[in-house]
């Protein structure tokens, strides 16, 4: 089967960071630390209340990580400068809103007034791989198809959250979803909430080329360092793919 990219999301190691105003751990020390694991690229949320990854950081990622950075953000003017100042390998726009634990679904593409369009305008014109992040609906894929996006990223939290037992269903519309994204042109992606135990269905989905993973991985370390589950996870990703 066709290779599938494994990006970390190194969010949660800011989170530790910040939670004593720091230096230590560092987000980008510990993206390095992923690239010479195996992965292959490094998510960062730069969120409009910089809860944990800040401006500094984006500029940093991408000085000094030897990898595609893949910035996720809202779609407002301040990110879009941002971008466009920084020019990450690229972007993917995502929902946010300031009282959520982290997102909690996909883009309500549909309902979306014209900054939305705006931004895919503005960062795909300027040369940087747009993504929505979208549920796993024709609807949605088709519009960010319409407004101009190289990708979307299914929003895979659902899936993940469910009970092993329950997740036939969910999984066969984000399948299906796959498709849609693909028979539309687009690029399919996937993340959110992904784990050891949740990730071989995902990985599975021969459309989907992509996956971010974060928390869980980041979390993981605590217990068996880094690079250690980045490597595990890369070894589950390739077994669900058919070595
Ligand atoms: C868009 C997405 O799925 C996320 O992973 C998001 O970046 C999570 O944000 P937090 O890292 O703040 O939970
Ligand atoms: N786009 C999903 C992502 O970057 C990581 O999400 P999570 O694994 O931290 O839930």
């Amino acid at each position: 089967m066709n290779h599938l990219v494994l990006s970390i999301n190194v969010d949660h190691v800011a989170t530790l960071r910040n939670a004593r105003g720091g230096h230590f751990p560092d987000p980008v020390a510990a993206a390095q630390r992923c690239i010479a694991a195996g992965a292959e690229g490094i998510t960062i949320h730069l969120r409009e209340d910089r809860r944990h990854i800040r401006d500094r950081d984006v500029e940093r990622m991408k000085a000094e990580v030897a990898a595609p950075l893949n910035l996720e953000m809202a779609a407002t003017e301040e990110m879009v400068a941002i971008a466009l100042r920084v020019m990450p390998h690229a972007v993917c726009l995502v929902p946010e809103k300031r009282q959520e634990l982290t997102t909690e679904g996909g883009l309500d593409v549909l309902n979306a007034g014209p900054g939305l369009a705006e931004a895919v305008k503005r960062l795909a014109g300027a040369g940087i791989r747009t993504s929505l992040f979208v549920e796993a609906d024709a609807a949605p894929i088709e519009r960010a198809a319409a407004l101009g996006a190289a990708c979307v990223e299914l929003h895979t939290g659902t899936y993940a959250d469910a009970a092993p037992g329950d997740r036939a269903p969910i999984l066969a519309r984000l399948r299906a979803g796959a498709a849609i994204a693909v028979g539309a042109g687009l690029e399919c992606h996937a993340g959110h909430g992904l784990d050891y135990g949740s990730i071989g269905g995902i990985a599975a989905i021969p459309e989907v080329t992509e996956v971010s993973i974060g928390h869980f991985l980041i979390s993981q370390s605590v217990f068996e360092g880094i690079e250690n589950a980045v490597r595990r996870m890369r070894a589950l990703m390739d077994a669900a793919r058919g070595g």
